[in-house]
């Protein structure tokens, strides 16, 4: 396998680009690599600028759950994108996309679109702080939220990848307002609660933390935080933006069947393009402006390509039987690879939500972001270069998802499993 085009390109990338990427979780830094750069793709595969073709479970970070270019997406987007790409003047299509949300997303009376994730969340906050009245938020120790000032502490996805420990440019004064606590521990929220409850404008929190591996909620865990926030008056927001629509048609809210005040959602609601959405109940998105004070707006926001993409994207999801097909693959994917890794004697832990998951390459279960930065990256940076080198695409990180869409066949997973077999055989006793 060769990737010369790929190494031409990522010299002229760095030379005007800080890193030669626009994100930082795309470098292959953590792995030893440089990053593959992708010419096309279609279902589950990407093609290199060499043509080499990797099966991914990228998949665009957790936004296409249909696979790259599904037919029904791109006719959208070429249906529309003939009559305008933006007016910046309301359309029929924001109407339609809102009111889909609505009816899938059982909290979310009302929605405001925005460009991506991070605005999502930087807005969810600023409604908790206007509605509450109050300042601190509480969050929790490896979940990302975006790279908002406030937000940027204790973080997860290229913040720990990296190893980068905070921001430089936010300042303190910004983020002592920043509660950040162990995922999984209702004793230690119950404690600040119990502290400074009454400053408590919200706790924020992934429902399945998708950005330091994936570690699901422990039992009680969603539930605790929903009391907590009741009884102290502070709103509870679920940052959906990688679980919205991919663990449910109604996202993990659904899953589990716990309600918060304000879900954010991105990813999947784009269908892969650029957007992001946060939404509650209508008695707090009316504090948004105009019909409320709350500030926020967006040149590009409701934008319609992207509308179109979102909306044709979630109409298939709703097609009965996705989600079971969809977990099956996945519950195929995981036997797979855990048999590979008990034949391999290699020390890795799988943990899967539906149709995310990852391996940590570390002994037992992963509950919160200190054990899983107990997890061996340079074995997991060896596994990442093998799978590539076997055509098997993966996050160039230990503490990113994988991710599996629809258009994933069995034959893919099969050639995953036994990808996974061979390198994890080859590394026994091998370390980076
Ligand atoms: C849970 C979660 N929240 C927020 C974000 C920020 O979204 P975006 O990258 O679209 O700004 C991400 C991913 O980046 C995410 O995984
Ligand atoms: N882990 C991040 C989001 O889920 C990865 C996306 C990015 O920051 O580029």
């Amino acid at each position: 396998m060769t990737v010369e085009k790929s190494k031409e390109l990522y010299e002229r990338a760095c030379s005007v680009m800080p890193g030669g990427v626009n994100s930082p979780v795309r470098s292959g830094k953590a792995v030893g690599s440089i990053p593959v750069f992708v010419s096309s793709a279609s279902g589950a595969y990407i093609w290199d600028e060499d043509g080499n073709r990797y099966v991914d479970y990228v998949c665009s970070w957790g936004p296409l759950i249909l696979g790259h270019a599904h037919p029904a997406v791109v006719s959208a987007i070429k249906d529309v994108a003939e009559r305008g790409t933006s007016y910046g003047i309301p359309t029929k299509l924001e109407v339609d996309m809102a009111e889909q949300v609505v009816k899938m997303v059982p909290s979310v009376e009302m929605v405001r679109f925005v460009n991506s994730g991070t605005e999502a969340t930087m807005s969810a906050l600023r409604l908790a702080r206007a509605v509450t009245g109050r300042k601190k938020i509480v969050k929790f120790g490896g979940c990302y939220h975006g790279h908002s000032d406030c937000l940027l502490v204790s973080s997860g996805s290229g913040v720990v990848t990296l190893g980068i420990p905070g921001s430089p440019g936010v300042p303190e004064e910004i983020v002592t307002h920043t509660v950040s606590l162990p995922y999984n521990n209702l004793s230690a929220v119950e404690k600040v609660f119990d502290e400074m409850g009454k400053e408590i404008a919200a706790v924020i929190v992934e429902p399945v933390a998708g950005n330091m591996g994936v570690v699901p909620p422990e039992k009680g865990f969603l539930e605790g935080l929903r009391n907590l926030c009741d009884r102290w008056s502070a709103l509870l927001i679920f940052d959906e933006v990688i679980t919205g629509f991919r663990l449910s048609p109604g996202g993990a809210q659904r899953y589990y069947n716990v309600m918060p005040d304000i879900t954010c959602l991105g990813k999947i609601i784009g269908g892969g393009l650029p957007v992001g959405a946060y939404g509650g109940r209508s008695e707090i998105m009316r504090e948004v402006a105009p019909s409320g004070k709350v500030y926020q707006a967006g040149t590009l926001s409701g934008n319609p390509l992207a509308m179109a993409a979102g909306l044709a994207t979630l109409k298939i999801l709703e097609t009965p039987g996705f989600y079971e097909d969809l977990e099956k693959k996945s519950a195929y994917l995981e036997k797979g690879l855990r048999e590979a890794v008990s034949d391999a004697g290699v020390e890795m832990v799988l943990q899967r939500v539906g149709s995310m998951g990852c391996g940590f390459f570390r002994s037992g279960a992963v509950k919160n972001f200190e054990d899983a930065i107990k997890s061996d990256t340079n074995a997991y940076a060896l596994f990442w270069r093998g799978m590539l080198e076997n055509g098997i695409y993966l996050a160039p990180s230990q503490f990113e998802a994988f991710f599996v869409s629809s258009a994933h066949s069995y034959e893919d997973l099969d050639r995953t499993i036994d990808a996974a077999r061979k390198v994890l055989k080859n590394m026994r006793g091998k370390k980076d």
